[in-house]
């Protein structure tokens, strides 16, 4: 079994005139954090939406432990194992924390609709397990005591957990954090670092990580894939990103 659990090869997406990823190649090793930074515009979130199903690439190739994945919309894509949290907090937010985090196991259930009418034996264990994931997860990140308040109500730094859990609640093998630092205190950030390296020890999850919060980055990272006008300045290890003139440059260049 490679160690390679997301290959992405030569990836390139066009939009009309504009080539916004230019020909990307990186790979996310099994319980590896990756992460993605560069300037403002430079494909970052266009990667994320080619490989999380949301846009079809105009070439390259997606391949999720082996398997091409490239094309397949969003919710197959999530049947492989990769789920994604988004720039802006999408939670269901009329809903609680506790059903937001129900509806999220609804496409895992192993029962049906005609079990669920007349509430079966298994269909009450299955309600009763997506119960307990719950309530293990709002445990895990500290919400719990938030569990029948409105979902849109939580403080932003809550929102941005509840969504953690939500895609972690569906076990995958790979998470994709758009920004998760974005709107966080500097003790929100910490936290979330903190976070991100107890899901991989203690769940074995791979990450895949977009940020423009530098701390953030070089903290949690193993390595770094840096982009600028859509093509990759280079892939390293934190240190050495961090001096290489190259990547200083498209950042400076950026002012
Ligand atoms: N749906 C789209 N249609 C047309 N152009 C797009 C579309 N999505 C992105 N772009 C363009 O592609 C380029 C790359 O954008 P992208 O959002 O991927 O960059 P980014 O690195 O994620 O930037 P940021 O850090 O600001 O989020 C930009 O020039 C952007 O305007």
């Amino acid at each position: 079994m490679s160690d390679a659990l997301l290959k992405v090869s030569n990836l390139t997406m066009r939009f009309g005139g504009l080539l916004a990823v230019d020909c990307i190649e990186f790979e996310v090793k099994r319980d590896e954090v990756f992460a993605i930074i560069g300037p403002n515009g430079a494909g970052k979130t266009t990667v994320f939406n080619c490989v999380g199903g949301f846009y079809k690439p105009t070439t390259g190739a997606i391949l999720m432990d082996g398997k091409n994945i490239d094309g397949l919309p969003s919710h197959k894509v999530a049947q492989q194992g990769l789920v994604r949290t988004f720039q802006n907090v999408r939670l269901f937010k009329q809903l609680t924390v506790l059903e937001n985090l129900l509806v999220a196991q609804h496409t895992q259930l192993q029962t049906g609709l005609l079990q669920g009418l007349f509430k079966v034996p298994s269909y009450r264990r299955s309600e009763q397990n997506a119960l307990k994931n719950a309530t293990t997860w709002l445990d895990f990140l500290g919400i719990r005591q938030f569990a029948n308040r409105e979902a849109g109500t939580l403080a932003y730094g809550h929102q941005r957990r509840l969504e953690i859990a939500r895609c972690m609640i569906t076990k995958p093998r790979l998470l994709m954090l758009d920004e998760p630092a974005a709107g966080l205190n500097p003790q929100e950030k910490r936290d979330l670092q903190m976070l991100i390296d107890r899901l991989r020890k203690e769940f074995g999850v791979a990450v895949l990580l977009i940020e423009h919060d530098m701390g953030l980055v070089m903290g949690v990272s193993d390595r770094i894939l840096v982009m600028e006008h859509g093509k990759s300045i280079t892939t390293g290890l934190p240190a050495e990103v961090r001096s290489d003139p190259r990547v200083i440059k498209a950042y400076l260049g950026e002012e």
